[in-house]
């Protein structure tokens, strides 16, 4: 089973970005699923809309994850629990529109798709995504390949959690951050694991928004809007090959490309 998970996409310019290269990506290693974290893909980088997750779709992708801007458009609220691929982080409190878990059928065979988010230094009162990944490995039968989205932003809650759950699901990917990290490696019970798979968005830029505002919000102290930011751009995702007797992750490979560097890889 082979799996292509993007990072999160980043406002306009980065679904720009992920319509120019996903068919070149697809026609280069023919991934039986591709997963993509949509919580920063409307045009201001917050939330996700309907027609977004509809082109994404019919264009392809498998399953949309999200995060902390899961909520970042109002309109979701009318379409989250009519997308079967759409999730949002398992761990939002019980009663939650949406879900976190889903299993699609691949021509490689079954795969969940979990999507998780951490607690340390991230806003939202959330149940414990430890806990929780328990209680939805218990629902899922043996033959199912699993992939793990944590929208996190500490490497240490990443890791952790990747060797909390090692030997029961297939990858941890860590997602949230938008740097891409060069970790990637297969823990010793064979759960694939990097901590982020960073963003398809802006390269000149601040995590994708426009760096003076950031910058001016460091300096000042004071509130300043963020806008995405313009320019160059770049493509980060992750490709895993899944063992089929296993379950397990075999083969790691990031991928990289920026405007003005070769694809990597
Ligand atoms: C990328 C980040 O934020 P957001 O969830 O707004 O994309 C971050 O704070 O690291
Ligand atoms: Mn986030």
């Amino acid at each position: 089973m082979r799996v292509l998970m993007i990072g999160d996409v980043v406002g306009n310019i980065g679904r720009q970005t992920l319509k120019t290269y996903l068919p070149k990506l697809k026609q280069m290693y023919s991934p039986d699923a591709i997963v993509v974290n949509g919580e920063n893909a409307a045009a201001n980088g917050r939330g996700i809309q309907r027609a977004i997750v509809r082109e994404w779709l019919d264009a392809g992708i498998d399953c949309v994850t999200l995060g902390n801007h899961a909520w970042g458009q109002g309109e979701v609220f009318d379409f989250i629990d009519e997308e079967a691929h759409l999730i949002r982080p398992a761990n939002f409190p019980k009663g939650t529109p949406g879900k976190g878990m889903t299993v699609l059928s691949t021509k490689g065979g079954k795969l969940a798709v979990i999507n998780l988010m951490g607690r340390a230094y991230m806003e939202s009162a959330l149940d414990c995504p430890f806990r929780t990944a328990d209680r939805l490995l218990q629902q899922l039968s043996h033959n199912t390949y699993i992939l793990i989205d944590f929208h996190a932003e500490t490497t240490s809650e990443k890791q952790a959690f990747a060797w909390y759950v090692d030997g029961r699901v297939s990858a941890v990917v860590g997602t949230h951050t938008h740097v891409q990290t060069a970790d990637e490696k297969i823990l010793p019970k064979g759960t694939g694991y990097l901590t982020d798979v960073g963003m398809v968005g802006p390269y000149d830029s601040v995590i994708g928004m426009e760096r003076t505002a950031v910058i001016k919000r460091f300096v000042t102290q004071l509130p300043v809007r963020f806008e995405v930011a313009k320019g160059r751009t770049q493509f980060n995702a992750v490709l895993f090959d899944f063992d089929k007797e296993t379950k397990k992750a075999k083969k790691i490979k990031r991928i990289r490309i920026d405007d003005d560097m070769p694809l990597i890889g």
